[in-house]
């Protein structure tokens, strides 16, 4: 993003622009800075390590127009329900550049996925083998598969996303997961890969990284020993940690240089032929690449208790502050260097006293009909928005090197009603 007269671009297109043309709350990609990310993985892991792959995990921003931008791009994409493959899939993404991975996962979409001819499927319970069987068969085909595995580590973020310890409905415990792959061994219609851990969201230690991988070398080891399947394929998952208010975004070498050394440590060590090494980043690759613009309505000035500056749109465009007490800064679009600066709460339009997207902002003495810029909602803001209250999910705009483009429309009100049936 960058200030010319006094208003915030967002790769070379005005701010105020954007939200007179699409109106607001509006969600806005800098395709430039999403490709940036993915050069830096490129740079920094897929092209300076043979056998390595990167899975966009599109839970974290997924529409049509991005499925064709990750491939594009020429990585994988990494889906977690019927609904996102079937996204993908629209999209004419490449079936077997998709992995398939999420706890739960039903037959139907299991049948969808394989009938598809997804490249893997990340086995995350026990139910599910069986079900890959049975579709394998009436398809005639042969599953790749990897075992997701709870390596007992607690990783230092919101409980709400740490998924690797021990106590978590995701993936098998160490000591049940062999029994599982000796199952996956014993039929025809699977080809066992290896196995997948991830460790939690909006991450800054590579330690747990390490320290993680000890514990899946243990198994890999057992794994050998007793199953005399070798390991083909380690999925470490994403997680990586991005900016929103003053953390400081790592770049990807800081987590992947000692991974790999280890890892290529380690299988060297062994005499054993290193498996592909795969990572799936959702947040770092799009989350700073996207903002969210408002207009600001109506400001209630409790003196001497707090200042609410109410925007158009709230939780239902961006739930992680609801949710999980997350910070994000705030621009005043077509102000930038306004003087003097304010305390403000801006505050949402939902009927939820918790519908605060920050508390204690410092922007500019703000008025109404103001553009309010969120940045670094590019993750989990409209993949996890809802129709609270009944309002629109907003539309978004894809942005690069001064044009602008519609990629997905406001809802309208027909929207809401047109699955009912009276
Ligand atoms: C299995 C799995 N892979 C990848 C991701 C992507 O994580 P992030 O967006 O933090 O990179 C997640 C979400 O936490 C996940 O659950
Ligand atoms: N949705 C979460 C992260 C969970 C990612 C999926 N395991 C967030 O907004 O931070």
């Amino acid at each position: 993003m960058e200030e010319k007269n006094n208003t915030l671009y967002i790769d070379g297109v005005s701010t105020v622009y954007l939200a007179e043309k699409y109106g607001t709350p509006l969600y806005v990609y800098s395709v430039t800075d999403i490709k940036n990310r993915i050069a830096e993985l490129k740079e920094d892991f897929l092209n300076k390590y043979e056998n390595t792959t990167v899975s966009y995990a599109s839970k974290a921003f997924l529409t049509k127009a991005m499925a064709k931008l990750i491939a594009e791009e020429g990585i994988n994409l990494d889906v977690v329900s019927g609904g996102e493959l079937f996204i993908a899939l629209s999209a004419n993404f490449p079936a077997e550049k998709i992995e398939f991975n999420g706890n739960n996962k039903l037959y139907d979409e299991i049948d969808l996925a394989v009938k598809n001819s997804v490249g893997k499927i990340i086995i995350d319970g026990a139910s599910e083998l069986d079900m890959i069987i049975d579709c394998a068969k009436k398809y005639n085909k042969k599953v790749n598969v990897l075992y997701r595995v709870t390596p007992g580590i607690d990783a230092h973020t919101h409980e709400y996303i740490s998924t690797g310890k021990a106590d978590s409905k995701f993936g098998f415990p160490l000591d049940e997961v062999l029994e599982e792959v000796k199952k996956a061994k014993n039929s025809e219609y699977i080809n066992f890969l290896g196995y997948h851990f991830h460790l939690g969201s909006q991450l800054f230690e590579n330690d747990i990284y390490l320290n993680a991988l000890d514990i899946v070398f243990e198994l890999i080891e057992d794994t050998i020993n007793k199953t005399g399947e070798n390991i083909k394929e380690l999925n470490i998952g994403g997680g990586f940690g991005i900016t929103y208010t003053s953390e400081k975004r790592q770049p990807f070498s800081y987590f992947l240089e000692p991974v790999m050394e280890k890892i290529e440590g380690y299988f060297s060590l062994k005499n054993l032929e290193r498996p592909t090494i795969t990572i799936e980043p959702g947040r770092s690759i799009v989350g700073e690449a996207g903002y969210t613009l408002y207009t600001v309505g109506s400001i209630k000035d409790i003196e001497g208790i707090r200042k609410y500056v109410a925007i158009d749109g709230g939780m239902t465009d961006n739930i992680r502050p609801a949710l999980y007490s997350a910070e994000y800064r705030a621009i005043v679009a077509n102000n930038i260097k306004g003087d003097p600066l304010e305390t403000v709460t801006i505050c949402g339009k939902c009927c939820e006293s918790g519908d605060i997207i920050i508390k204690d902002a410092q922007i500019p003495l703000t008025q109404p009909g103001d553009i309010i810029c969120i940045p670094s909602t590019g993750a989990y803001g409209y993949s996890m928005a809802s129709n609270y209250n009944c309002l629109l999910k907003p539309a978004i705009v894809f942005v690069e090197n001064g044009e602008d483009k519609l990629v997905l429309k406001r809802e309208t009100y027909n929207d809401l009603i047109r699955n009912e049936t009276e």
